[in-house]
């Protein structure tokens, strides 16, 4: 089998390849807990209030902010990616959790790692459906928004302040998500 040109630049042998392919799971709050919130109606805690005419589901996520930085809501427009994607990087804000919630519910790619003595660890590859959101929690290690099909737009809700509140680190070699392994997800 003719080895894949990965990400526009050299053949990798297909052994290497398959070593740098990234599994693609459904987004569960369990599977992301270790990364911080899923933000989704279906378990959540609803309240009605507004004499029954609103349904408030309380507290998705908790906003963590240092006490220099102020909390603020702002609205991303994400470009598709194109598939096959390098994520060759990851990215950090030590001083405050960011939130991602999908406006248009489409459903989107969400990237996440560990942390291993300060660098990112292999990278885990979620799908969200388009009404589930994020919260990554403070200093977690996450790919930039990753909208999928079309123009996403995304309510945001993160750090201004003081400081820098981005740590970028970049990986020898680019793990790659396949456009095979995007597995639409099954309508609930
Ligand atoms: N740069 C910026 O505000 N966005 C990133 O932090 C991101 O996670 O998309
Ligand atoms: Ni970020």
């Amino acid at each position: 089998m003719a080895a894949s040109v990965v990400c526009g630049f050299s053949a990798l042998r297909p052994e290497r390849l398959a070593a740098l392919r990234l599994a693609v799971e459904p987004l569960t709050r369990e599977a992301f807990a270790p990364f911080g919130s899923v933000m989704d109606i279906d378990g959540a805690e609803l309240r009605m209030i507004n004499g029954g005419t609103t349904e408030r589901y309380h507290r998705l996520a908790v906003s963590d902010t240092d006490s220099e930085g102020r909390t603020i809501v702002s609205l991303f427009r994400g470009q598709p990616r194109a598939f096959p994607f390098s994520i060759a990087m990851m990215e950090r804000h030590p001083e405050g959790s960011q939130a991602f919630y999908p406006l248009d519910k489409q459903d989107w790619l969400l990237a996440v790692a560990e942390d291993d003595s300060g660098r990112p660890a292999r990278p885990r590859v979620f799908r969200a459906s388009g009404v589930q959101g994020v919260s990554y929690g403070r200093n977690v290690w996450h790919h930039p928004l990753l909208a999928l099909d079309d123009v996403s737009d995304f309510l945001v809700v993160d750090r201004e302040g003081p400081g820098l509140n981005l740590e970028e680190y970049f990986y020898s070699e680019p793990f790659v998500i396949e456009a095979a392994d995007l597995k639409k997800r099954d309508k609930p």
